[in-house]
This record gives C-alpha cells, sequence and structure tokens, in this order.
C-alpha cells in the first residue's frame, strides 16, 4: 500500500495523515530500547533467520501510516481541553485492519506503532486473517464525566470513519487498555449513523455487549487464551524440563500484575485450574497470600468497592513501588498490565521460571537477554496474549453472518444426540451416568464454540512456535516473529503488490 500522506482539517477536529518518514523518537525506560525499537529489534532477529530480501523485510518491518487526530472537550469548569489521539495500519497485507484502542495518559504515536506492528505478527501466529493496526487516545479516562468520555469517543469514531479507517471491510477496532464493551458501542453507533445502509456496520468494531453484536467469551477471551497457553505449555515436558517446574499448571505460584480486564481473567482461570495466585499488583500497591488469594471472593470485594485493595484475604503492600510485586516468590509471573515493566532493573531479581506475557511488551530485550541466561522461559506476547483477537475474529464472523452461531443446530444436534442415549441405553453392556448423558445430548452454543474454537487456535499457534523453536534452536519469541513474519510474506508475495 502507499504511504498516506495528506492534511486536511475542519471546524471542530483536525485529523493528520502522517508519513511514516516524519516520526519522532520516544524514550521509554532509560538506558533501554523504546517500545517500538524493542518490537523492531525482536523483528529484526527473527528476519535474520528468514530467506527474506533485506527490502522485502525493511518494508514489511515499517508501518504503512498513521492518522492523527485533535479532539476538543469542554472539561468541567467549561475550559477547552484538547485530546490527541491515533490509529496506526502497521500492515494492510489483509484487510481489514484489527487492534485494539487503548486510552491513557501515556499513549503516544510511538507505543501506537510498536503496538500496531505486534498485531500484525499477532494474528498471523494465530491464522486470523487479518492485517495489523491499534488505535490510542492520550488522555487518562478518570480525568473525565462519562459525558465527556463519549463526546470524545465519538469524535474519534468520526474522524475514523470520514478517514476511511474504520469499516467491516477495511479496520476493525476492539478494546485495550482503559477502553471496553461501552466505548465499542459508541464506535459503532457512529460509525452506523454515517454508513447507515450498511447492513454488516456492526462488524465495524468488536467487543461490543452482546446486545449490540457482541459475542459470548470476547470479555475473558484474553485471559482464557492466555490461560490455555500455560496448560497447554505446561503439558510439554521436554519443554517445563527447561523452566526447572513440574509439569502441570496445578499447584502453581501465580503472580499477576494489573487487574483489568486481561488480569482478572487470568487469575479467575488459573485459579480455577487450582493455581495458587500469591500475588497480584495493581499501579499503587499489590496484594499478597503464600498460600494463595481466594479469588472467587476476592472478584466480589472489587465489585463491591471498586478495587481489590484492602481484600481481607490478603495483605495489602503500599509502602514503596508496587513493581517490587514482581520480585516476589513465585513458578509463574503473568505481566498483564503495561509495556516494559520487565527491565534491566528488575530482571536479575525475578524468581519465576515461566513469564506468560499477557500484556503487550512487558519484557524489554535487555531484561530478556538476563532472563534467558538464568534459563527463564518467556511465552511471548504476540502468541500469549492472541486469545482477543481470535475471538474479536469470531464476533467479526458472526456480525457477517447476522446469526448467533449454533442458532441454527443446536436443537438439531439435542435430537440426535437424544436418540443416539436412547439406542445406547437398550443395550445391556453400555452404563451411561447422567452426566454421559447430558454430554451427548447436549447442543453446542455460542460459548461453546467460541471457548472451544480460541483453545484449538491457541493449541495449534503454540504448537507451531514450539515446533520452530526447537527446529532452529531459538527461543519462544523469536519462533513465534520467524512464523509470522514467514506467513505474512507468503501473503505479500501472492499479491504480488504493483507498486514494488
Ligand atoms: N483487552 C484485551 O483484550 C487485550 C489487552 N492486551 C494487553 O493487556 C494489557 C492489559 O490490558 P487490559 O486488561 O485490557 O487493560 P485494563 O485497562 O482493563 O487494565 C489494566 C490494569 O492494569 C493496571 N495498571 C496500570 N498501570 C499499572 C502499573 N504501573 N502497575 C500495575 N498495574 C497497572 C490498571 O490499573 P488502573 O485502573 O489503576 O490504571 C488496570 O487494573 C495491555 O498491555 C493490553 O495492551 C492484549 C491483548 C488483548
Ligand atoms: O480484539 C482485538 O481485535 C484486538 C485486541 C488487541 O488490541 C490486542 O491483542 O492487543
Amino acid at each position: 500500500m502507499l504511504k498516506l500522506c495528506k492534511r486536511w482539517s475542519r471546524s471542530h477536529t483536525r485529523r493528520v495523515v502522517w508519513p511514516v518518514c516524519q516520526r519522532k523518537r520516544f524514550s521509554g525506560v532509560s538506558g533501554e530500547a523504546t517500545f517500538l525499537e524493542s518490537v523492531n529489534m525482536y523483528f529484526d532477529r527473527a528476519a535474520a533467520l528468514t530467506d527474506l530480501s533485506a527490502g522485502r523485510l525493511e518494508y514489511m518491518k515499517a508501518c504503512e501510516s498513521v492518522l492523527r487526530i485533535t479532539i476538543p472537550f469542554r472539561d468541567s469548569e467549561g475550559k477547552m481541553q484538547t485530546v490527541i489521539a491515533y490509529r496506526a495500519h502497521h500492515s494492510t497485507h489483509r484487510t481489514p485492519v484489527k487492534g485494539g484502542i487503548r486510552m491513557s495518559a501515556s499513549v503516544d504515536i510511538s507505543e501506537t506503532m510498536a503496538l500496531a506492528s505486534l498485531m500484525t505478527w499477532k494474528c498471523a501466529v494465530v491464522d486470523v486473517p487479518f492485517g495489523g493496526a491499534k488505535g490510542g487516545i492520550r488522555l487518562d479516562g478518570s480525568t473525565v464525566t462519562e459525558a465527556q468520555r463519549e463526546k470524545i469517543i465519538r469524535s474519534y469514531a468520526l474522524e475514523l470513519t470520514q478517514a476511511n479507517m474504520i469499516g467491516p471491510g477495511l479496520d476493525v477496532p476492539a478494546p485495550d487498555m482503559g477502553t471496553g464493551p461501552k466505548d465499542m458501542v459508541w464506535i459503532r453507533d457512529t460509525y452506523k449513523s454515517f454508513r447507515h445502509a450498511d447492513v454488516d456496520a456492526d462488524g465495524c468494531v468488536t467487543g461490543k455487549p452482546l446486545e449490540s453484536g457482541g459475542i459470548r467469551g470476547r470479555l475473558e477471551a484474553t485471559g482464557q487464551g492466555v490461560y490455555f497457553v500455560g496448560r497447554e505449555f505446561m503439558k510439554l515436558e521436554e519443554e517445563v524440563l527447561k523452566t526447572g517446574l513440574t509439569p502441570g499448571v496445578e499447584g502453581k505460584r501465580v503472580i499477576i500484575q494489573g487487574y483489568g480486564n486481561v488480569g482478572s481473567w487470568s487469575a479467575f482461570f488459573y485459579h480455577k485450574a487450582d493455581c495458587k495466585v500469591v500475588t497480584i499488583i495493581e499501579r499503587d500497591f499489590y496484594l499478597e497470600n503464600e498460600d494463595g488469594l481466594d479469588i472467587t471472593a476476592l472478584r466480589e470485594h472489587f465489585d463491591k468497592t471498586g478495587s481489590i485493595q484492602n481484600f481481607p484475604g490478603g495483605k495489602t503492600v503500599t509502602d514503596g513501588d508496587s513493581a517490587k510485586g514482581l520480585e516476589n516468590d513465585c513458578d509463574i509471573l503473568i505481566p498483564a498490565a503495561l509495556e516494559q515493566q520487565i527491565n534491566l532493573s528488575n530482571a536479575d531479581n525475578i524468581k519465576a521460571r515461566l513469564i506468560i506475557e499477557a500484556a503487550n511488551g512487558p519484557t524489554t530485550p535487555g531484561a530478556q537477554e538476563i532472563l534467558h541466561k538464568k534459563g527463564v522461559v518467556i511465552i511471548p506476547d504476540l502468541l500469549a496474549n492472541a486469545g482477543g483477537v481470535v475471538v474479536s475474529y469470531f464476533e467479526w464472523l458472526k456480525n457477517l453472518s447476522h446469526v448467533r452461531f449454533g442458532r441454527l443446530s443446536r436443537r438439531f444436534e439435542e435430537r440426535r444426540g437424544a436418540t443416539l442415549v436412547k439406542a445406547l441405553s437398550s443395550l445391556k453392556s453400555v452404563d451411561l451416568s447422567p452426566e454421559m448423558r447430558q454430554e451427548i445430548i447436549r447442543g453446542a452454543t455460542e460459548s461453546d464454540f467460541a471457548s472451544s474454537g480460541l483453545e484449538d487456535t491457541m493449541i495449534i499457534a503454540l504448537g507451531e512456535t514450539v515446533d520452530t523453536s526447537k527446529r532452529l534452536g531459538v527461543d519462544l519469541r523469536t519462533a513465534a516473529y520467524v512464523n509470522a513474519i514467514t506467513k505474512v510474506a507468503v501473503v505479500e508475495k501472492q499479491r504480488n503488490n504493483i507498486f514494488f
């Protein structure tokens, strides 16, 4: 695709599509590569193991275009404020492009481009047929009212619509850090008001609530994927041996950073699988219990108080930097908050033997080197947290087909199951328990399809990654990038871009 380079303005918002060559360099953790530089370093390391030409790799690495938007709004004192927002398209080798929208005070163009790039490689790792994109709104969501937030989100969606950077066949955003289902409804509604004749308009965004075209299972999908990938990895004896742990997730001590969407659902699934969640780290404190936190009771506490702080079933530690909790004793560490949390300043002190990257970009290249030397295994972000985009893909398919998964077949399957049970019951040699009967009779629901489709996808992607890592003798991140780059290159070559 040609790099976009347009500039235009309208009365209430301004939009600029920046040619990527104008991007600035932004700093990250002091003395370390920025997030974008890290993603590119990981890409380069893997790219060197492919037989693709340097020119093609350079093109594949670059971010195709970035839309920059300025959104005005009036704060609670009536003063005019401006919010900067972005939408980056890393690769349109497949369309639509896909990726969440982050809302945070630390959003910048460089971070958005890094996240968009990760989306390209992530979709390829799990065979989701999308290109990579990401959005960012530079705003601390807790500083605005709901009405102000709605206006900002709708303005953002309006600008994307007018720039042709949203639509079921163009670009399909979703939630990321700081955004959620309600924001997705405002986006869908804004898009639909301009494209009201588009029968597929619901597919312009995923992560919507069920009543507004969402799918059962998207809310928990990223955390559930983080669980599936960890559970399957822990079954691979040869791989587990490298960590020094015993096979199986059961009984393992887990630390989770971030109790938002991804962190809370990861906690739920690991706890359900009989792991001990011993520490949960939030921005200003961490919560610990050596015997494992009761995650069900913790959820109730969160729902009542709006925070996990002072949960009576654990000790809340507020003194000092909460990231110190990453260094607590555990088997598995699941960073599920921000990028660059595991860096040169703390990598030496990490006790975990397995790190499952639920967040995007939580480990810097410098930290990774230290951890690898210590024998720590890292299941990388582009594989570990892909569950969100996988179930987003299912939501998009649901929106385009205009029917809930299982609606046409469930009753039919149940009748056939009942006939089978009847036939089996007539055989004296067969003794079916009530649970077995129920399992045979029950037709698959939408949740069953979403969850089993996600499970299958994560198992296949982990298998492919482990195979490549063994074949090339490289770590899992490099292997996942090699697989992703190879898959994207096939599509690039087949389409034979006329601009090459
Ligand atoms: N949502 C999704 O489907 C996907 C998300 N991801 C990635 O997962 C990560 C988390 O996203 P998500 O759960 O959606 O975001 P949320 O906004 O739902 O939650 C983020 C959580 O992290 C906490 N947090 C913020 N800063 C810190 C910090 N410095 N130390 C500890 N905790 C902190 C937040 O606390 P507070 O509320 O105080 O800010 C919040 O509890 C991000 O990296 C995101 O890109 C990846 C794939 C899909
Ligand atoms: O669900 C999606 O489409 C995107 C999720 C996302 O932003 C991510 O995986 O980082």
